[in-house]
């Protein structure tokens, strides 16, 4: 520890402390304590400084001693927020890592962790809470001197606070105000996810009673309405005492005025309930369960191989029931005292995962979304301090909080993309990440994939990580039959209708004759892909960026996926004025408007990106198929992530090559994973799934290897082709971007940055050149790639980057250029 003295300080004791700002600042700063705050001092409390002119900020304490700065005079500072600290030491260690390692400062790293309300700054806007009443709580002098000054809507930044209150420190009296919900930070104004409620309907107690009911029925003969709402709610509340006021409307003749008569009556009882998926029947599954044979086999080998090694990967098939493995696991870590986290992809936090895991273990789970606002996720923050809650399901932000004693970190569906952010910095990768963060608490890492990333199986195959396998599906059922049809064989043969091969056409047919859900797959949303110009060969682009524009019919508009600009479309080429436009490639809207064509009649429902942006839709969209009220769902990746569904008999891939074909050295990888996963939709159940796979190059190998669920042959392969380019994991990658609004200053200064990388580390340097999309939001960009070879230190490498970074940040002429640098850039 850095923090050499003794934590009861003296009162005269000159000290000085190192704190963390939330700014992307290159060094710390050194503060000096004033004697009467010296007792008060304690790693990982909030303080408040002042920075630059008249800014003030929180920031925490990182380290404590007695040594004034060299070449600056400490400022004092102002104020101590915290009675305890908020970071715990782990969590302070951690930071520095993630900033040595992913080139970023640990202020850039604090902003990424903590809940807003944590970094209070001059600028931060307060409103009063819209709820608070004033007789609700006891405030101080100064509290109520600011609740004042409030009005009842006023918007004031802290700054406008203090001054007009006439005092400095001003910090301790708005986070006491936060703590009563007096008042609110004004970003969290636009209230950014609140679970569906829904009202239900329950009996009263009294007249469960057979005797109470009959007598019931009696009173009830003059109401045939009320009488109509009694029976048809005994008959739907046998799977489940709790039933929607919705299904009871719609199956019976009731109404609303008679439900209501007989809450008044103290007949039914209305509850505003969090929705849930669930049967009654299915809850009694998920809550008593026993492992099969093969998934009993796996956890003991599980529990075996954490005796030996900490990072153990479950390669468990679709469907296997993964996750009831981790259940098990869970129960044995929370009965040793210890808390347990639970990564998963952003997207699975709002499916059925969530609901399962809180079923089984209540209220101690806390589940930590980047969709939840402020308040939520400071008291996520504060009861995973107290240790109230024992597991943390999350997303990737959820590595950064302040677990008193970590046992273990399950990470499932390892190989998703989405455990990495790519912007801000910090750019880091939470699975890679979790690995330290576990060595940190000494406790346990599981990764879990039915199709692992090519990295954790090869460290698995190392015996770097213990490995399991779960070959079967818990129903017993074989993987999904594959049929590829190759569309160019269809369309020459003239065997195709819209996207639709004749095969497939008749397939879907099929299956929803027999009642039962089709899943197509695309991985594209909108409508056409892009718009060109049949005479001229013009297509419209982003004003923005260097991307193609893409026509929704839903808005009627052009839209950029990369910034969200968006312009009318066009009726004429702008560039040579002819009417002759032609739609190329399509996307999910297209194929849901084709299917109407062939199927009048059937039920579709599209799950991308753009049917989903509104709050809750995505729930009901999956809910609205669990339930079977559609029959084809469309979509793009999403589809593939982790969902559980009975009844899907058939899994359509409109167009497998614009998986293969994207340039990335990953391509064949994610193409196979992607496939397998969406194949693992199929099936679930009792009867054997089924999937067609539509592409032009239906030789693909990986198609092949997809077919034949054969991962082995896959890796084997990649990893060839790996070693031969010296990929990952044979070498380590920093990508470089460096950006300019200026494209011939941004060509100079990218050549002279790259010489300059080049004359400290020679071939290892690639580049500049320009990236697959040279333009986003006005910057141009080029690329510089480092490919470090396993034998050569990486540390080393990234010291020299960073010292030719400063130094060509020093040139004058560079000083407008950006540099981002993203280590492990995949
Ligand atoms: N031991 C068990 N008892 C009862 N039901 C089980 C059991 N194991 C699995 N299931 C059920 O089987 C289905 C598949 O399990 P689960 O969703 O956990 O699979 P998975 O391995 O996570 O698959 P994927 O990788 O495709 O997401 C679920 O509906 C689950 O409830
Ligand atoms: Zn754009």
């Amino acid at each position: 520890m850095e923090n050499e003295l003794e934590l009861d300080y003296r009162e005269q004791e000159t000290l000085f402390i190192e704190v963390i700002l939330p700014l992307a600042l290159q060094i710390n700063y050194t503060y000096r304590v004033p004697f009467e705050l010296n007792q008060q001092i304690e790693i990982g409390k909030r303080v408040i400084v002042q920075f630059g002119k008249n800014r003030m900020y929180t920031s925490i304490i990182k380290s404590v001693h007695n040594i004034a700065p060299e070449n600056y005079t400490a400022k004092y500072i102002i104020d101590v927020i915290d009675a305890v600290p908020i970071v715990p030491p782990i969590q302070l260690s951690f930071w520095k890592w993630i900033s040595k390692y992913y080139l970023c400062t640990e202020g850039e790293v604090m902003i990424a962790a903590l809940p807003s309300a944590f970094k209070l700054a001059s600028e931060t806007l307060v409103i009063r809470h819209p709820n608070f009443q004033l007789s609700d709580q006891v405030l101080s002098e100064k509290e109520q001197a600011l609740i004042n000054a409030l009005g009842s809507d006023k918007k004031i930044s802290i700054e406008e606070v203090s001054e007009l209150l006439g005092q400095k420190s001003i910090y301790p009296v708005i986070t006491s105000l936060l703590d009563k919900q007096a008042i609110l930070l004004s970003e969290e104004l636009h209230d950014k996810y609140k679970p569906l409620l829904k009202t239900y309907i329950k009996l009263e107690e009294f007249f469960l009673d057979i005797k109470n009911q009959e007598e019931l029925f009696k009173q009830l003969e003059r109401a045939p309405k009320q009488l109509d709402a009694l029976l048809s709610y005994l008959h739907l509340s046998k799977l489940n005492p709790f039933v929607a006021k919705q299904d009871l409307l719609e199956h019976s003749h009731a109404g609303d005025a008679a439900i209501s008569a007989l809450i008044k009556k103290e007949v039914f009882k209305a509850e505003r309930r969090k929705v849930s998926r669930l049967r009654a029947n299915d809850i009694e599954q998920f809550i008593n369960f026993e492992l099969s044979d093969a998934q009993q086999k796996a956890f003991d080998e599980l529990k075996k191989g954490f005796q030996k090694q900490e990072v153990q990967l479950l390669f468990g098939v679709t469907a296997s029931g993964k996750t009831q493995i981790y259940i098990k696991l869970i129960e044995e870590i929370l009965a040793q005292g210890k808390q347990v986290l639970f990564l998963v992809p952003e997207i699975a936090l709002t499916t059925q995962i969530v609901e399962r895991i809180s079923l089984f273990f209540g209220d101690k789970l806390g589940v930590y979304h980047s969709k939840f606002n402020d308040n939520e996720r400071v008291e996520i923050w504060n009861k995973v301090s107290t240790g109230e809650y024992k597991i943390i399901l999350g997303a990737r932000s959820s590595i950064f909080l302040p677990f008193t004693d970590l046992g273990l970190i399950i990470v499932d569906e390892e190989h998703e993309s989405s455990f990495k952010q790519y912007d801000p910095a910090p750019r880091y990768q939470a699975r890679d990440a979790s690995i330290f963060l576990a060595s940190l608490y000494k406790s346990k890492v599981l990764l879990g994939s039915a199709t692992p990333s090519l990295e954790s199986y090869y460290n698995a195959r190392n015996g770097k990580y213990g490995m399991v396998e779960l070959l079967e599906r818990y129903s017993g059922t074989p993987l999904p039959q594959h049929q590829i049809i190759s569309l160019a064989e269809a369309s020459q043969k003239k065997m195709m209708t819209a996207f639709f091969a004749q095969d497939l056409i008749d397939k879907m047919r099929e299956v929803l004759h027999k009642k039962q859900q089709i899943i197509l797959f695309q991985n594209r949303r909108g409508y056409t892909t892009i718009l060109i110009c049949g005479t001229c060969g013009f297509t419209s682009k982003c004003v923005q960026c260097d991307v193609s524009l893409t026509y929704h019919k839903s808005t009627g508009k052009l839209h950029c996926h990369y910034c969200g600009y968006h312009q009318n479309t066009l009726n004429a080429c702008p560039a040579c004025g002819s009417n002759n436009l032609l739609q190329k490639g399509f996307g999910t809207e297209r194929i849901e408007e084709e299917l109407e064509l062939i199927f009048p009649g059937i039920t579709i429902d599209r799950l991308d990106l753009d049917s989903t942006r509104t709050k809750n839709s995505m729930f009901q969209i999956i809910n609205d198929f669990q339930h079977k009220k559609t029959d084809v769902l469309i979509g793009t990746q999403m589809v593939a992530k982790g969902l559980d569904f009975d009844n899907v008999a058939l899994i359509g891939v409109i167009n497998a090559d614009t998986l293969m074909n994207f340039p990335d050295f990953r391509a064949f990888e994610r193409s196979f994973q992607l496939l397998t996963q969406v194949s693992g939709r199929a099936g679930r159940r009792d009867e054997q799934g089924e999937v067609i796979i539509q592409a032009y190059d239906a030789k693909h190998r990986i198609l092949k290897q997809v077919v034949e669920n054969d991962y082995e042959a896959m890796y084997n392969e990649e990893l060839a082709e790996r070693k031969a380019f010296n990929y990952p994991p044979f070498s380590r990658m920093i990508s470089i971007d460096v950006k300019s609004k200026d494209q011939v200053l941004l060509h100079n200064a990218a050549k002279h940055f790259a010489n300059q990388l080049k004359h400290h580390l020679g071939d290892i340097v690639l580049g500049p050149e320009q990236p697959l999309i040279s333009r986003i939001r006005s910057y141009y960009i080029e690329q510089i790639t480092l490919k470090v070879k396993r034998e050569i230190s990486i540390n080393t490498v990234k010291e020299i980057l960073m010292n030719c970074i400063k130094e060509f940040q020093s040139e004058k002429a560079f000083r407008a250029i950006k540099i981002q640098i993203d280590v492990d850039p995949y």
